[in-house]
């Protein structure tokens, strides 16, 4: 079932469960493998990602067992330095996998990070880490080689900044190399995404001594060894934001059951109420619907809490919806387009000059055939497809999968005209 048939034009009702986050989710998968001993994660979300970070783990010598939301992970025996490509190519946080390696077996050699290919991702900024932290490093026919000299991280003290704001995946792989180092290591310019902010949470309570000062600088003390520990998913924030986009685009009224609008950074606040929809907690989770027709408006993806680089394509295509001019610059990925061809299918106004977008609404889209050729390009399809007049067919379903366990039947559920098709 490799493509999406949507008859448009129906509006979403009711509530639905949101999933764990895919993208936390996955940096605890790689901080498991610091841990020799227990390890439980509920509310993992049963998404391609998950799959093929359990097959890594296990890959590598870990126990790693996928049942019921949960993974349950085990790394007491000797870690294998090896992250294979077919599976370290599949996925974003490999680095971050490969200084976990690092830490437990003193060497690492893995493949360069796979996930979207919307644009570049460079690991300058992973790799200076790992220097920092005392490893001899080369790059060879798409492999990194990392060996500690001293067999154990020492400490060190990093910038994770980048041309584009602070690396979230770079703060995340010098947490885990601090985390046993010799000595106190002092991160600066550290991202401090959520994604960040729970690892720390799931280390510190697997025994590391991690502290957030006040002026953002990220203090570790280095511990002998983690112990076993368990933490739970937090709510997929990128999910909930195209549930948000999804409702207020077919007009609907839906309740996203499990998550608060403290789930959400504050720079989507701004832009989801500057175009009309209305956000209130509610008992058991956030009630979303139009405050009124939708109106454009301007802006800028950033680091947390910005505006989510990975809700722009979602917003995009709802703003081809309002009336006016939107303004779309996107500052984390500046490549970030792979959407705009498709939403033209449906007969989107959008204009694309370097990283800024310009999107002319409101367009009437009418049901087309589009490919999605990643995660979010995959959504703003589908987005743009639940409400354009007749029948829409999405290709990319793979895409979809790799990053929403049930997002398909959670909008059927919600009243969309919507399924799987071989057609
Ligand atoms: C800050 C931010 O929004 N990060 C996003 C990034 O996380 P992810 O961890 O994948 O990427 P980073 O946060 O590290 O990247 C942020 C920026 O820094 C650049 N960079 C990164 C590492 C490095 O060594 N050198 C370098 O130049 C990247 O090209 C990018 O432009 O992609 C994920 C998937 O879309 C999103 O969920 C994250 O929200
Ligand atoms: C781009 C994303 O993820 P990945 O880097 O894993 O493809 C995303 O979650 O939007």
């Amino acid at each position: 079932m490799n493509r999406l048939l949507v008859n448009g034009g129906r509006p979403l009702h009711g509530r639905c469960l949101v999933q764990g986050s895919k993208n936390i989710a996955l940096h605890l998968y790689a901080a498991s493998l610091l841990i020799p001993d227990v390890v439980e994660l509920s509310n993992a979300p049963d998404i391609i990602d998950t799959h093929v970070c359990a097959e890594l783990l296990r890959s590598l010598g870990a126990d790693a067992d996928y049942d019921d939301q949960r993974l349950k992970t085990k790394a007491a025996g000797k870690i294998s330095a090896m992250i294979p490509a077919e599976l370290g190519g599949r996925i974003r946080p490999t680095a971050c996998f490969g200084a976990a390696v690092l830490v437990r077996a003193g060497q690492a050699t893995f493949p360069l990070p796979g996930g979207d290919a919307f644009c570049d991702r460079p690991i300058d900024r992973h790799l200076a880490v790992m220097a920092a932290a005392g490893a001899d490093i080369t790059l060879h026919a798409g492999r990194v080689e990392a060996t500690l000299a001293a067999g154990r991280p020492q400490a060190f003290s990093a910038s994770l900044d980048t041309a584009f704001g602070p690396s979230l995946g770079a703060t995340v792989t010098a947490l885990f190399l601090a985390v046993t180092a010799s000595g106190r290591s002092v991160l600066t310019d550290a991202s401090i995404e959520p994604e960040v902010m729970h690892t720390i949470e799931f280390l510190n309570r697997a025994g590391a001594d991690i502290t957030v000062q006040h002026d953002g600088r990220i203090e570790i003390q280095g511990v002998d060894g983690l112990r076993a520990a368990d933490y739970t998913v937090p709510v997929d924030r990128l999910e909930a934001g195209t549930l948000v986009m999804a409702t207020a685009a077919t007009d609907g009224r839906t309740t996203l059951e499990g998550a608060r609008l403290a789930d959400f950074p504050s720079a989507f606040h701004d832009a989801v109420n500057a175009v009309g929809i209305e956000m209130s907690d509610i008992p058991g989770g956030v009630a979303v619907a139009r405050r009124h027709d939708l109106r454009a408006t301007d802006f800028a993806t950033a680091p947390h809490p910005g505006f989510p680089t990975d809700l722009q394509p979602q917003m995009t295509a709802l703003l081809t919806l309002a009336d006016g001019q939107s303004t779309i610059t996107e500052a984390v990925y500046p490549k970030r387009a792979t959407h705009v061809a498709g939403l033209r299918e449906f007969g989107a106004d959008i204009r694309e000059n370097g990283n800024t977008l310009t999107v002319r609404g409101p367009r009437v889209l009418a049901g087309t055939r589009a490919t999605g050729v990643d995660i979010r390009c995959v959504t703003a399809l589908l987005l743009a497809a639940l409400t354009a007049a007749g029948t829409s067919h999405i290709s990319g379903v793979f895409h979809l999968n790799r990053g929403y366990s049930s997002l398909v039947p959670k909008l059927a559920n919600l009243g969309a005209d919507i399924s799987f098709s071989d057609l």
